[in-house]
């Protein structure tokens, strides 16, 4: 009897225990869940978080997906709590609209997270979490470095560093190197190739020289994008539990020494320029991100004054940005047509009418070429291989569609959901060219191709867009003019993306064949 007496008191004070931790987790879930918000505003709604991890396992493998799933029941502006913290994530393009370019100063920050302060030193023009002046000045700096160095001849200090003459040669390159790899083995790897000629398009821009296909200190370099990608890729945990950047990962001790091999190969080639530095000779865009380093003061009006290091980085943002994206978009692009032999030959076909076979294709041929053009906006819009921009962060408390959003929380732009919206396309996951065309073929419909949301919008928007839309554009249609592409007979197309900060598709071998016989020179 004593024993019952004993051991069922010991039973009750263990459930008086477990009582009171379920109580204090659920009092803090709610008091979290149930924000007191101003008046006249609702608080964001979205998923009940675990304790400690939060929404982190409602993510899954594809959190683009999830989060598309996820604002179907909550809409577009809904909060998860990723670990310790609070996320915002936006979907619908009106709602990202009023966010990033109605209320973009609100928007326009980045947020601090772990793995953003190991790129480029924590000096990093894109991942920082600076915003303000300085940050306005550095990407000011940079816009005009890119312009100079690309679009505008006449500030150039010499017609070779236009932009376009670089994608035209590197693109000529590459079709030659694929048909030698044709003549040796019968197929080849196009990323493998792809990458390459691209970063050489951004090396040339930056520090004024290209690499040889077979440099394999170059090679190593421009591979490591993906565990690059696969760190820096919206949702990491370990940016949003603190006690997993103090335990061993792979993932991120690869991470770390990814980014200590990017900075040391740029910091080799600045040092150079320094060196042979002539200030009436720019040579490229280190040479006057140096000059504007040693002027120091951003501009008339301003005390700030900008460290050599923060001018001198942006090098790194450039070059980095400068080629993952286009070799990407060129990739799925390469893909979407093996896949769809019949919108290769309509691409062909309209290339051979607008430019024939006697001259290469020019930026400016782009509005003769709407097919091309559809093509180009339709992988942008199915594949989103940038299923999020990279993260936000809201400067101030603000209000959006009426919820209360406090400052300095992480902003999520769901870019894939906007793509994949059937509210405003039709059959969003078919592959489909024509419906950005007008019905006669003849032209882009413009309202059509501004709802694809694939570099960002407002104050983060890409600073290489224009850039980017040409390289893609000259690539593909050197590539196409002279080279039809196929897939390796009985190889089985492996097109679903793996998740980061740029999907990927699944590497594959293609074989393609020249269209008519090369001609001697570009
Ligand atoms: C197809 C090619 C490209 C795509 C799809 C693309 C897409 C993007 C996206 C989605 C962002 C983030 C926007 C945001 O956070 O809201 C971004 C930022 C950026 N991109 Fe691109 N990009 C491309 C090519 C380039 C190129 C060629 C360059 C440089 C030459 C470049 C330089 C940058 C920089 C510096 C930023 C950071 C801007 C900032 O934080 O203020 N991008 N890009």
């Amino acid at each position: 009897m004593i024993a019952l007496i004993s051991s069922f008191g010991e039973i009750s004070a263990t459930e008086v225990l477990i009582a009171f931790v379920v109580f204090s987790i659920l009092y803090l879930l709610i008091k979290t869940y149930r924000k007191n918000v101003p008046e006249g505003t609702k608080p964001v709604p979205g998923p009940l978080p675990l304790p400690l991890i939060g929404n982190l396992l409602s993510l899954g493998k594809n959190p683009h997906l999830s989060l598309t799933k996820m604002s179907e029941t909550y809409g577009d502006v809904l909060q998860i709590q990723m670990g310790t913290k609070p996320v915002l994530v936006l979907s619908g393009l009106e709602t990202i609209r009023q966010a990033l370019l109605k209320q973009g100063d609100e928007f326009s920050a980045r947020p601090d997270l772990f793995t953003f302060r190991l790129i480029g030193d924590g000096q990093s023009l894109t991942f920082s979490h600076e915003s303000g002046e300085v940050w306005r000045a550095r990407r000011r700096l940079a816009h005009n470095a890119l312009k100079t160095f690309s679009i505008s001849p006449s500030l150039a200090s010499s017609g070779t560093t236009l932009v376009e003459d670089h994608i035209s040669k590197e693109a000529e390159y590459l079709v030659r190197k694929f048909q030698q790899l044709i003549e040796e083995k019968g197929e080849f790897d196009p990323y493998r190739y792809v990458v390459v000629s691209v970063a050489n398009v951004i090396c040339a821009m930056c520090f004024g020289k290209r690499y040889s296909h077979d440099d394999q200190e170059f090679l190593d370099l421009v591979n490591l994008t993906d565990e690059f990608g696969a760190a820096a890729a919206s949702g990491n945990p370990a940016d949003f539990i603190p006690i997993l950047q103090y335990l061993p990962s792979r993932t991120m001790k690869n991470f770390v020494d990814i980014n200590k091999k990017f900075t040391a190969f740029t910091q080799k080639i600045v040092h150079e320029h320094y060196r042979t530095l002539e200030s009436n000779s720019i040579r490229d865009i280190t040479d006057s991100l140096i000059m504007h380093s040693q002027e120091k003061k951003l501009d008339a009006n301003s005390n700030v004054q900008l460290t050599e290091k923060k001018t001198v980085n942006i090098v790194n943002d450039l070059f980095g940005a400068g080629f993952d994206t286009i070799t990407t978009a060129l990739s799925w692009s390469l893909m979407y047509l093996v896949a769809n032999p019949e919108i290769q030959e309509k691409i062909q076909k309209e290339l051979d009418q607008v430019i024939g076979r006697e001259r290469r294709p020019k930026v400016s041929d782009r509005a003769q070429l709407p097919y091309t053009e559809a093509f180009i906006l339709e992988m942008f819009r199915h594949s989103s291989f940038l299923p999020f921009t990279i993260p936000h962060c809201t400067t101030t408390d603000t209000v959006l569609n009426g919820y209360f959003i406090p400052k300095n929380i992480c902003v999520l732009i769901n870019q894939w959901q906007v793509n994949h919206d059937p509210k405003i396309w039709k059959d969003p996951f078919n592959f489909c060219p024509e419906r950005f065309l007008n019905p006669e073929g003849s032209s882009v419909n413009k309202i059509e191709s501004e709802k694809v949301l694939i570099f960002g919008l407002g104050k983060r928007r890409c600073l290489g867009e224009a850039i980017g839309r040409m390289e893609v554009f000259l690539f593909l249609t050197t590539m196409l003019q002279q080279m039809e592409f196929f897939k390796q007979e009985g190889e089985k197309l492996d097109m679903s993306p793996q998740y980061g900060l740029t999907m990927k598709h699944k590497r594959c071998h293609l074989t393609a064949k020249l269209r008519f016989p090369m001609l001697a020179t570009a």
